[in-house]
């Protein structure tokens, strides 16, 4: 579970996210939706403690992400793509983030097994392309296999094919009770796999609740995400 409460992030005199809150539940897929700029990739750096929060709470499991025992094993982030040395394989990239989590090497060849990328695991990184990127990160994401998911935009650049396939993982992953948190600055790219949304603008929540829930009085999802994302909704 994630639950994030009135949270609050400014950089310099600038206050960048507002008394934020966003919940996101077990068994349940949340997409978190908002333009360029409305302050998804700072909530998400707030959550896993990359940056400093100045005002709130956000948790994994009901614990700051500084305070988890075991980081690994309670949550798997993918930020910005594979986050790999470009000259180290896949195989060996995902090796160093084991050892240095003390997860035991054999879960590497079964994560690679995961993410169909056990065929490329002996090639370099530099040689992948941006799908595969995505799948090595993924692949350290689930290392440690969280509970709990967070995927930053995680269709940006992928085909047709590569969208289906992590959205087929992130329904799994919530089939089997993970709680699952996914952005994206495109609402109907979330309709085929969240079953809870938050919609955020300039770092506040515009709305929240069931995919019906956000839709209900607007003509379509497009619709609704203009109506609620627009300079001056809701204030
Ligand atoms: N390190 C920083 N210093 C100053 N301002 C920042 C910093 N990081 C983010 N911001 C500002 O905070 C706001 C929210 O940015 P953020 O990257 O969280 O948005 P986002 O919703 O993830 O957008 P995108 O979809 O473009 O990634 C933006 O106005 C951005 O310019």
């Amino acid at each position: 579970m994630i639950t994030i409460e009135n949270l609050t992030k400014r950089h310099g005199s600038r206050t960048v996210l507002h008394d934020l809150s966003l919940v996101a539940r077990p068994g349940r897929v949340t997409g978190f939706v908002g333009p360029n700029g409305a302050g998804k990739s700072s909530t998400l750096r707030c959550l896993l403690g990359l940056d400093r929060i100045d005002g709130g709470t956000a948790l994994l499991g009901g614990r700051p992400y500084r305070e988890l025992r075991h980081p690994l094993r309670t949550v798997g982030a993918v930020l910005d793509g594979a986050g790999a040395h470009p000259s180290s394989t896949g195989r060996a990239h995902l090796r160093w983030v084991a050892a240095g989590s003390g997860i035991a090497q054999r879960r590497v060849d079964e994560v690679l097994e995961l993410v169909d990328l056990a065929g490329a695991a002996e090639r370099r990184v530099r040689t992948y392309s941006l799908g595969m990127g995505q799948r090595l990160g993924l692949a350290a994401a689930l290392l440690g296999d969280p509970q709990i998911l967070i995927l930053d935009e995680p269709v940006n650049g992928l085909d047709p094919a590569g969208i289906r396939w992590i959205r087929t993982l992130m329904r799994e992953r919530a089939r089997a009770g993970g709680t699952v948190l996914v952005s994206s600055h495109v609402l109907s790219e979330l309709a085929e796999v969240a079953d809870d949304i938050t919609i955020i603008s300039q770092g506040r929540v515009r709305a929240s609740g069931t995919l019906a829930e956000v839709a209900q009085g607007h003509s379509d999802l497009e619709e609704a995400f203009f109506a609620l994302t627009s300079p001056g909704a809701g204030l």
